[in-house]
């Protein structure tokens, strides 16, 4: 039987996906780039710190659902990459999820922000 990995290995292994993912989709790093203006943002209009623990949680569930979104891309082009209408249901479904947490995530911040955005132009 193959020997479990050492517990550093496997945030190693986690920490080499995260970079593969940053390096070959341009929607990983827009994400990062919106988690860095939307929390220098949540600093700069004093957000309380369970609003920006609401911001975490929202941007933490993008950033997870495109990875898994990568995931199924690659096994979907591993597995058939042929044209097949059951691959693009795979990866149209799983862009899908990517779309709608970031529609929830651009809601939550739209609530979150708005009073302190408010406050600051009266
Ligand atoms: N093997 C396939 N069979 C059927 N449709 C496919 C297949 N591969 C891709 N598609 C279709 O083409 C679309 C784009 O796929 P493509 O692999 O080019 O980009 P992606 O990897 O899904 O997106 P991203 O730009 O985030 O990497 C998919 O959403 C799907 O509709």
């Amino acid at each position: 039987m193959k020997p479990a990995p050492k517990w550093s290995d496997t945030f190693r292994y986690a920490a080499e996906g995260i970079v593969s993912a940053l390096r070959s989709e341009r929607n990983m790093r827009i994400h990062l780039i919106a988690t860095v203006i939307v929390l220098l943002a949540a600093m700069y209009f004093r957000l309380s710190g369970r609003d920006i623990a609401v911001l975490l949680i929202v941007i933490g569930l993008v950033i997870a659902a495109e990875l898994i979104n990568t995931a199924i891309e690659s096994i979907v082009d591993l597995v058939s990459p042929e044209w097949h209408p059951l691959a693009k249901k795979a990866k149209d479904t799983a862009a899908g999820a990517v779309l709608v947490m970031a529609m929830v995530a651009v809601c939550v911040g739209c609530l979150l922000f708005y009073e302190p955005i408010k406050g600051y132009f009266q």
